[in-house]
């Protein structure tokens, strides 16, 4: 049978696109409702830099520091079930991982509030990884970072090391984390954060890092966390990412969130959009 979208307006910001099966048949793990973030620069003046602009300042006698908002998140709302891969795409600056940090528990919205039913991970923060130690230091503290016991970590150390491919060019496991080119300090944050399964797993562009085998060592095993069934959301640039992990896409822009649906029709839009603005 061919696929039927339902296509439901909620607000005059968002369409939704829905397929799938009745909301109430599945279980929520995050609810986000109507959140706003607002990040305060301090210091930001929203003046001229000039010798003139200071010395006005000074005649009008203004010491207070200048604030500058950036309005990021803009009355977001949707609900994430059990088992899905949420894919979340939009234009630089869009507020992708600004949403992700939110959902994570680690940006406090404005106004609004996110849910969430069991411990969201953010993949790379939640591993609290030190520069001085060796990868093999770091690995044992990352995993007891997420709660795992020491009869645990030393269950999963080989399997963690392995899948992060260090050791690939030279015992680099024993070498402090500084020095690590980005890519593979980023694939062992990555190891570690997924030895563990993760009632809500935020990834952000951590995909795109390592070569080819890395990434498809990883997005297999997204997989496999998927299925054991968390929820997991991936922000990426790159849109095969997005349409080979997740079947189903927000689709942010200036922190509105555009659309939310079945990954191919919200990101046969999102190109489209991205299209016409390159013209
Ligand atoms: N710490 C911060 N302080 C002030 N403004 C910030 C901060 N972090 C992000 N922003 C601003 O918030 C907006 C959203 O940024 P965010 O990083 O969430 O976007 P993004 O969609 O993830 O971008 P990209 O695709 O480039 O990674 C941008 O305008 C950015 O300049």
């Amino acid at each position: 049978m061919a696929e039927q979208h339902v296509i439901d307006v909620v607000d005059e910001q968002t369409e939704v696109l829905d397929d799938r099966t009745p909301a109430a048949d599945r279980e929520p793990t995050v609810i986000v409702d109507d959140v706003h973030i607002v990040y305060r620069v301090y210091g930001a003046s929203g003046s001229r830099n000039t010798p003139t602009a200071a010395f006005s300042r000074i005649v009008r006698r203004r010491t207070s520091p200048a604030i500058r908002e950036v309005h990021a998140v803009r009355g977001v709302s949707f609900v994430a079930h059990k088992g899905e891969a949420i894919g979340i795409v939009g234009s630089n600056g869009s507020g992708k991982s600004t949403l992700l940090r939110a959902i994570a528990g680690l940006l406090p919205p404005r106004s609004g509030t996110v849910y969430t039913n069991g411990q969201p991970s953010l993949l790379g923060v939640n591993a609290a990884l030190m520069n001085d130690l060796t990868g093999e230091r770091n690995v044992v503290l990352g995993c007891l970072a997420m709660g795992m016991t020491p009869a645990q970590v030393k269950q999963h150390y080989q399997q963690i090391i392995d899948f992060s491919g260090i050791n690939e060019r030279g015992e680099f496991s024993t070498l402090p984390m500084r020095t690590y080119s980005s890519g593979m300090a980023a694939r062992l944050r990555f190891s570690i954060a997924a030895a563990k399964s993760h009632d809500v797993l935020l990834i952000d562009e951590a995909l795109a890092t390592g070569d080819a085998s890395f990434q498809k060592r990883s997005q297999e095993r997204v997989r496999q966390l998927r299925g054991q069934a968390g929820t997991v959301f991936v922000v990426s640039h790159q849109n095969r990412t997005i349409r080979d992990m997740c079947e189903r896409t927000l689709w942010l822009e200036a922190g509105v969130l555009r659309m939310d649906g079945p990954t191919e029709p919200v990101m046969a839009a999102y190109e489209e959009f991205s299209r016409n603005r390159r013209r």
